[in-house]
Parts: structure tokens; C-alpha cells; sequence
């Protein structure tokens, strides 16, 4: 993969043979048989999951938001509870939990399809993440292609890393938020807040 960073631009299409190759080596590392009946299709199978949660690197998110309506709308538009699955990219475990994205569409009240909201999700979770980022990401996305006035993203997950291994520590849930534009705005942003948490 070398050092180059991946941009939405940059296109990467999983290369299966490689991926399963380096599970086998893996597989050998932690001193299993990978020609034992159980692993002998494990690596294919790994490498043709990888396709899946690295799906996002080969999505356009200009495409997905290209879909507008005019629906002069220039209030707030707020989705919550959007699942996500991502791969943290320390450790290659995952992270699992629940966005909310919220924005105000542009003076000409350019909406995107709400279902747009949980592929933008899709897009930047299908990746190797640190949650700030996937955070970060989406709220820039509205931003730049849909010219949102403002946007609000809050994420609240719970990483396998910390879980499983490491620390330990099964429950612990992790929030990042990332708010643009007039969401800025502290009574925006305490409406946006409220009606994430449902008060
Ligand atoms: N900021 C941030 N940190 C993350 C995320 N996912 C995992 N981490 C952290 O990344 C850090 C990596 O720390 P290292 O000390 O390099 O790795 P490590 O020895 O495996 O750390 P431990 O998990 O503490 O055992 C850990 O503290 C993880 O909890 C994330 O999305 N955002
Ligand atoms: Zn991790």
C-alpha cells in the first residue's frame, strides 16, 4: 500500500491474492495449520471480507450526495441512530456504535436523500479509522458537497481494542462530535444536542 494517504479521490480495490496471502502467514504466526480442513479456505475467506470493510475507499462520496432535492428546507434536518461498523486502524479491530448527523441545508435548500445520510456513514467507516476522523470526515462532507450552513456529527461506539484485549474494559462507549458552520452556534448546537439525546 506504501505511504501514499488515501483520499476520497484515490480509488483502492482490495488485492485478494495478496490480502489472503498475508492472512495464511498470520495464520502460521500464531502457530495454526493453514492446510488443517477448518482454515484451508479461511484466507480466501478473510481476504473476501476485507472487499467488504474496505468497501469505502472505492466509494464517491460526490456521487452519493449528488442527489439533491429542492425542497427549500432551511431548517435543521437530523437522522440519529445510524449503526456503523468500522476497523480501527491500530490494532485492524472493530469498532461498532451509533452516529447521529444532523445539518442545515444551503440557502437554496439543497437536501440529500436521508438514506444518502447513512451511506455518507458507510463511506468513511468502510476504511482503517481512528474515530475522530470518521467524526471529522463526515461533518466535511455535508460541508463541502452539499453546502451545508451547518453540520453536526456525534458518534458514540465501543472499540473491540479496548474490549477484548488491552485495557479490558467491555461497556466503555466512546462520543466524538464535530460541528460546523451555524451549528456553531450555541443555541443551534444545544437544539441539535437535544434532540440527539432525545430530551
Ligand atoms: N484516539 C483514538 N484512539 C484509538 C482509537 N481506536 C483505538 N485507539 C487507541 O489507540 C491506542 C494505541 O496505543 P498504543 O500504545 O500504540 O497500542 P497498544 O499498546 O496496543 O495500546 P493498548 O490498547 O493500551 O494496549 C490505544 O490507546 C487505543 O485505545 C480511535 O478511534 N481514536
Ligand atoms: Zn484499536
Amino acid at each position: 500500500m506504501g505511504s501514499a494517504e488515501h483520499t476520497s479521490e484515490q480509488l483502492m480495490a482490495v488485492d485478494g491474492p495478496r490480502a489472503a496471502a498475508a492472512i495464511r502467514e498470520l495464520l502460521i504466526a500464531i502457530g495454526e495449520d493453514p492446510e488443517r480442513d477448518g482454515l484451508r479456505d479461511t484466507p480466501d475467506r478473510v481476504a473476501r471480507a476485507w472487499t467488504e470493510l474496505a468497501a469505502g475507499y472505492d466509494a464517491d462520496v460526490k456521487e452519493i450526495l449528488g442527489t439533491t432535492f429542492d425542497i427549500a428546507h432551511e431548517e435543521m434536518v437530523l437522522v440519529k441512530d445510524i449503526e456503523l461498523v468500522s476497523m480501527c486502524e491500530h490494532h485492524m479491530l472493530p469498532f461498532t456504535g451509533v452516529a447521529h448527523i444532523g445539518y442545515i441545508p444551503s440557502e437554496n435548500g439543497r437536501v440529500t436523500g436521508l438514506s444518502k445520510l447513512a451511506r455518507l456513514v458507510d463511506v468513511y467507516a468502510r476504511r482503517l479509522q481512528v474515530q475522530e476522523r470518521l467524526t471529522t470526515q463526515i461533518a466535511e462532507a455535508l460541508v463541502n458537497e452539499l453546502d451545508a450552513r451547518g453540520a453536526i456529527v456525534v458518534i458514540s461506539a465501543e472499540h473491540t481494542c479496548m474490549t477484548m484485549r488491552g485495557v479490558r474494559k467491555p461497556g466503555s462507549q466512546t462520543v466524538t462530535s464535530a460541528v460546523r458552520g451555524q451549528l456553531r452556534n450555541p443555541a443551534t448546537r444545544a437544539e441539535a444536542m437535544s434532540l440527539i439525546l432525545g430530551r
